[in-house]
């Protein structure tokens, strides 16, 4: 464990400014406040979990006391905002983000895509063959290492991952986000049909190695913040019999599914000649087993409304994956118009490595400009994302796609603490920002008040300032159910 000694108080009190996202377009601040989380391993139920918050705190130690009389001041550790200037907002805690799609196996390939590249040829130029090469366990081990230490370090606190067919890689994958304290949920990928000899399984092996890595992750690692997820690459690399038998295996032990859906029109159209039974590429899904409210739908870019209806029946989720859309000319996901039309489990995913970066705040700024290019395109400015709207699909959308809003996504009592402290002015950023633009912590206006402009100077200024301009050198610090897993 690389956990600081935080983890040996039994309890936490965080304590500063806290933004966050309850709902799709909203901001909340709240200042001077004061959040405990119990650290008690003797109680399980509520490790991890955030117990209480008060506004308007003015001692977070005598809050806490006063929370639980039986904790005694050793036991309790108080975690202010890092850095505080002059009593500005320049610091504050965030949400952990929530990447609902990206493939671990693929981070050797990031940046790397070819000028030409569109899905089908950029799959069997770039992406099996790098898959392939992590059967050999020590790339793996060093590619996952890798990919989860970057995520975390850009603020991911949960990602719901692709690795490869392999199983004993797959297991290192899991041991991987164990050892850094990451959220995950882990697939194994299942393809038995329409690949290339060096990167197929039957669909005996397949089904048979995954049966083995969902007991590997519930008997052998035991650990709660792993989940394994149930995942056949896409309709093209799978027998029918493959998606109906590991349907039925996510049924029986209630177990999530992720996929590809719509993303390219010659995927599309292949799609049509090999399943002609079936009106639409969602309905192959529906058909055999694998559509349900524990799925999770990558792209679904190009849908017709009779598909949109079907998902929003089965209540299944969307991982609108922006980069890697336009990075593959794939196209423009209408997040606006799939919500307008009543689709709300939608969240953001890097979907290394047809998207270049693994950072979900990037992923956020791409699905803020895709959607401005809708609006100019269908001259319609109702097709825009706010930064609030986008901040949303970075962290509570992607709690709702995964099924998780109870748990994860926001700072609420009974939630985990998953969470990264942002610092606008942290050593090594590289974001401008001058202190008469930041408001102070007591709502004091900037001094200069003859310009108009600078009166204008808020909170939600700041946090724009944040998302457009940020990256990973203004995360701090981030923890994952209450343990810091990045200092
Ligand atoms: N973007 C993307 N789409 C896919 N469709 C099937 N496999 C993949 C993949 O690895 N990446
Ligand atoms: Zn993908």
């Amino acid at each position: 464990m690389t956990f600081s000694d935080e983890v040996k108080k039994t309890f936490i009190t965080f304590y500063g400014t806290f933004v966050d996202t309850p709902e799709f377009g909203s901001l909340r601040i709240r200042k001077d406040t004061a959040v405990g989380v119990c650290m008690d391993v003797s109680i399980p139920d509520k490790f991890g979990k955030i117990q209480f918050i008060v506004e308007d705190c003015k001692d977070p130690l005598k809050i806490t006391l006063q929370y639980d009389s039986s904790l005694i001041e050793e036991n309790i550790q108080i975690v202010v905002h890092s850095t505080n200037y002059d009593n500005h907002i320049n610091t504050f805690f965030f949400p952990g983000f929530i990447d609902t799609h990206i493939h671990a196996s693929q981070y050797p390939n990031c940046g790397i895509l070819g000028n030409d590249s569109t899905l089908l040829d950029w799959l069997n130029k770039y992406t099996f063959p790098t898959e392939a090469a992590l059967s050999h366990l020590p790339y793996a081990e060093k590619v996952y290492d890798k990919v989860v230490s970057r995520t975390l370090a850009n603020g991911t606190t949960t990602a719901t991952y692709f690795t490869t067919i392999d199983l004993e890689a797959s297991k290192i994958m899991a041991k991987t986000c164990v050892m850094h304290g990451q959220r995950a949920l882990i697939g194994k990928v299942c393809m038995d049909s329409n690949s290339p000899d060096y990167y197929i399984e039957t669909c005996k092996e397949s089904v048979s190695s995954l049966v083995e890595f969902v007991d590997y992750i519930e008997n052998e690692l035991c650990e709660p913040l792993i989940q394994p997820i149930v995942t056949p690459r896409f309709a093209p690399s799978c027998s029918r019999n493959l998606m109906e038998k590991i349907g039925n295996l996510a049924k029986d032990k209630s177990l999530h599914i992720q996929t590809h859906l719509s993303e390219n029109f010659n995927e599309i159209n292949w799609v049509k000649e090999l399943f002609p039974e079936c009106e639409s590429y969602t309905d192959v899904y529906n058909k055999y087993g694998l559509l349900n409210h524990r799925t999770i739908l990558a792209h679904s870019i190009h849908l017709t409304a009779e598909e949109i209806d079907l998902i929003k029946l089965k209540q299944s989720g969307i991982a609108h994956c922006p980069i890697s859309n336009t990075s593959l000319t794939s196209g423009e996901c209408p997040i606006k118009q799939m919500y307008t039309d009543g689709i709300e489990k939608i969240g953001l995913g890097t979907d290394v490595s047809a998207g270049y970066s693994c950072s979900i705040l990037e992923s956020a700024k791409a699905a803020f400009s895709v959607s401005r290019h809708l609006a100019i395109k269908k001259e319609n400015q109702d097709a825009k994302l706010s930064v609030n709207e986008c901040l949303y699909l970075a962290t509570m959308g992607g709690a709702k796609v995964l099924d998780m809003e109870k748990q994860i996504g926001s700072f609420e009592i009974g939630k985990s603490f998953d969470c990264q402290e942002i610092d606008l002015r942290s050593p090594t950023s590289t974001i401008d920002i001058f202190e008469w633009q930041v408001p102070t912590l007591s709502g004091t206006k900037p001094k200069i008040t003859q310009l108009n402009k600078l009166e204008a100077f808020d909170i939600n200024d700041v946090i724009s300032k944040w998302f457009f301009n940020a990256d990973d050198r203004n995360v701090v610090k981030v923890w994952v159910n209450g343990h810091n897993v990045k200092n």
